[in-house]
């Protein structure tokens, strides 16, 4: 059966520390939070990584390092999410498997989504659902018309849904078979973390499905 989780936090040049985005996402029991700094040294996504595992640690948020399967290791992340640019699922396991449990792979189409599958991840991200800004080349969108048709071909693969999408366009995305959510710049450009974390966790519980 598959088991899908809800809201999935991604942490990118936050206006908050990380401990207190760490702290608000074990309070409301976010299943994942990513970190994915693209702009920091090695050392400073290691001492990053330390300050989340620090609270994340024993709770039931799993930590989550983007990219590299080296740094997940060193860090004995929880978890490692892969991208079609980044390395194979299966050199990253060969890296990192001793220590990293969960391993997680962007897809973007409906083909990709099928290639991933068949390497077992633990969820697929599927989008950009919408335009966004935050990825430095994003792929073309989605729209939410793909996002049923995702989550049939995933089985019992969590699929987590990313890519523009925020407070205003949430319901849609729902609305067209989404289970997982992720939304960076909604939750890292504001000041409101803990208000916009706790408002999205009563809309996908009190969601009908
Ligand atoms: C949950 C989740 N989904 C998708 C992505 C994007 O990964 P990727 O395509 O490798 O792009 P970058 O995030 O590395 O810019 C993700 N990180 N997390
Ligand atoms: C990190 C990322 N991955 C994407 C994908 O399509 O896989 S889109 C994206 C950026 C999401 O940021 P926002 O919620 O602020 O639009
Ligand atoms: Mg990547």
């Amino acid at each position: 059966m598959r088991s899908d989780f809800g809201l999935y936090l991604i942490i990118t040049n936050p206006f908050l520390p990380y401990k207190k985005i760490a702290e608000t996402a074990v309070k409301n029991n976010v299943r994942y939070l990513q970190l994915r700094e693209k702009a920091l040294s090695d050392r400073e996504i290691l001492r990053a990584a330390g300050e989340i595992m620090s609270i994340t640690e024993g709770t039931e948020t799993r930590f989550v390092l983007n990219d590299r399967a080296d740094l997940a290791y060193l860090c004995g992340a929880d978890g490692l999410h892969l991208g079609q640019d980044d390395i194979s699922l299966t050199d990253a396991k060969t890296i990192c498997r001793e220590k990293v449990s969960v391993f997680g792979l962007s897809t973007h189409t409906l083909s990709q989504v099928d290639e991933a599958i068949k390497q077992k991840p633990d969820y697929i991200g599927f989008g950009p659902v919408f335009t966004t800004p935050a990825k430095a080349k994003p792929d073309p969108v989605t729209g939410t018309e793909l996002i049923a048709e995702a989550v049939k071909r995933a089985g019992d693969v969590p699929v987590v849904v990313i890519g523009g999408i925020d407070g205003n366009n949430l319901i849609s995305v729902l609305d067209a078979g989404a289970k997982n959510v992720c939304m960076v710049r909604y939750f890292m450009n504001s000041e409101q973390l803990e208000k916009r974390v706790k408002e999205t966790v009563k809309i996908l519980n009190d969601y009908r499905w």
